[in-house]
């Protein structure tokens, strides 16, 4: 799968915009918004595209935080396997709607709805909560649902990688 990017707003409350998944790759799991880089993007064009896409929300490349770095693996199904970047978005313009991929909702950090999100975030996204930067990696197991490996490490500091925009 391509590089991928996964944009995390939160409100001056501390509050998450999640969206409920309408279609596609985690169809009806609850995740940040984001998606598969295109050709000639760089990983902030992508992120700021993808958000407002999904979310209605625009952001500015310069209002994005980058706070992860995470290597998806699927042990069994290699053709799934991506990177994906991952950011914190504290300033925006307009109102999130629901869109034809997402169905936002604000959830306090306190109640993210993990249960019904991918099985590797409960383990990672209270990293951020924590204001820690991180690299990752999480390999599924075969029923592409459980953990089967995962590994986190604090980085001071992340940049987008250019070889990794190629393809
Ligand atoms: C496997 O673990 C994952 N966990 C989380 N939290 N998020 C993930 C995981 N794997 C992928 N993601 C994110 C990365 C992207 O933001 C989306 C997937 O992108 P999608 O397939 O929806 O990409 P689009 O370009 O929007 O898709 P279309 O080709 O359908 O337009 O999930």
């Amino acid at each position: 799968m391509r590089p991928t990017t996964l944009c995390f707003p939160i409100n001056a409350a501390g509050e998450f915009l999640l969206g409920r998944k309408k279609r596609g790759f985690g169809v009806a799991k609850w995740n940040g918004f984001g998606g598969k880089l295109e050709a000639g993007e760089t990983f902030r064009q992508c992120a700021v595209r993808e958000l407002r896409e999904e979310s209605g929300l625009v952001a500015k490349e310069a209002d994005l935080e980058l706070v992860a770095f995470l290597d998806f693996r699927f042990d069994t199904h290699a053709e799934l396997d991506h990177i994906g970047y991952v950011y914190l978005v504290h300033t925006w313009q307009g109102t999130p709607a629901p869109t034809e991929e997402m169905e936002p909702r604000w959830f306090s950090a306190a109640t993210l709805p993990y249960e019904d999100m991918w099985s590797g975030d409960r383990l990672w996204i209270p990293m951020l909560q924590a204001r820690r930067k991180i690299s990752g990696t999480i390999v599924f197991a075969a029923d592409k649902e459980s953990l089967k490996y995962t590994e986190f490490t604090d980085v001071a500091d992340l940049t987008e990688s250019d070889s990794l925009t190629a393809f």
